[in-house]
């Protein structure tokens, strides 16, 4: 399996890069970045380590030599500001990634490629890759709100004193403001957390709310996500890699599932070599599901307003 990550000079992309090398399971991992000299320095930082973990084919390149990919990971992007909603971001960020899409086009792809959107605003990127590219929707997927339910679950665990592994909550919607909590089918250990001792809805707000508010508060304290987005990041290309089937909260256009169409966002799908397998409806609580309407009806809106 081929990855070219695009972007791969900045934090984000080096930082996923290094959790695709740690855990192996890809053969190839190419670095792409428009600024070059950044590419050289972070592979070769990364090749230097593949003697002692991974063994990989680590490279800086560009798009002619990204054309046989079996992933494009998309990390390229401008940075959020502290006090900037990831959609202000959209106006910055669309032209960019638009040029970033005509660059994978005219070098060409495999029409079994899939294209992994990991920039910001994540859903309406998504959207947008799935609009100029002519691929078929399940192969084109966001990170969607994987980082988020990553945070959601550990922030939970750490409160209630458990292995965050044991920890299994979504948060679904818009990688954005109007995420949603899903509370019907939290679970610790598969014991249903609600049912644990003081998990009453005034912590839920409060583990919400922090989970909500960690990437801003990431971004103050260190300028931006590194560590934990990489490895969301190398979890769903993992999931390609290896067929798993698995079941995760990444983004991509919808076809149905409960209700939802013409809108990327993140809903319980489960990813494999083809990328989107399917989307899956579970039930949700009434308010759960009106979160999840509301979160598409902000991301429509968005969507509609963009110049594209
Ligand atoms: N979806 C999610 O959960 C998350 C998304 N992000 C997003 O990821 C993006 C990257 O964030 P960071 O890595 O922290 O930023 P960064 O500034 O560290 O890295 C961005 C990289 O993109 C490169 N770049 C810019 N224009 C390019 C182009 N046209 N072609 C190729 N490379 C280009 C830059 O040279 C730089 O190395 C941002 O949009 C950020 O908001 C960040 C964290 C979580
Ligand atoms: C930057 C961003 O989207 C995050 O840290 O959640």
């Amino acid at each position: 399996m081929k990855v070219t990550i695009i972007g791969g000079g900045g934090r984000v992309g080096s930082n996923a890069a290094f959790a695709l090398q740690c855990a192996g399971i890809v053969s190839e991992i190419q670095i792409l970045d428009y600024n070059t000299d950044l590419a050289e320095g972070e592979a070769l930082d990364l090749l230097h380590g593949a003697s002692v973990v991974g063994g990989q084919r680590i490279y800086a390149g560009d798009y002619a030599r990204a054309a046989d990919s079996d992933v494009f990971v998309i990390t390229a992007g401008l940075r959020r500001k502290p006090d900037e909603s990831r959609l202000d971001l959209i106006n910055r960020n669309v032209t960019l990634f638009d040029g970033i899409l005509t660059s994978i086009k005219d070098a060409g792809f495999r029409s079994d490629a899939l294209i992994f959107v990991v920039s910001n605003p994540v859903d309406i990127l998504t959207q947008l890759a799935a609009t100029r590219l002519g691929l078929p929707t399940s192969q084109v997927l966001g990170l969607g709100t994987m980082l988020d339910t990553a945070r959601f679950r550990s922030l939970i665990a750490a409160q209630i004193d458990q292995s965050p592994a044991q920890v299994k909550a979504l948060i679904l919607g818009e990688h954005g403001d109007s995420m949603v909590p899903i509370w019907s089918s939290a679970t610790c250990a598969g014991l249903p957390l609600e049912k644990f001792p003081g998990f009453n809805a005034s912590l839920q707000t409060q583990l919400f709310t922090r989970a909500k508010t960690s990437g801003a508060e990431v971004i103050r304290r260190k300028g931006g996500a590194g560590w934990a987005v990489g490895l969301t990041i190398a979890e769903v290309v993992h999931a390609i890699a290896l067929n798993r089937q698995e079941l995760l909260p990444v983004s991509s256009v919808q076809n149905g599932c409960y209700g939802l169409r013409n809108v990327s966002i993140s809903v319980p799908t489960i990813v494999g070599r083809k990328g989107v397998i399917k989307h899956v409806e579970v039930p949700l609580w009434p308010k759960e599901q009106q979160g999840l309407q509301a979160s598409a009806q902000a991301l429509r809106t968005t969507w509609s307003n963009l110049k594209v």
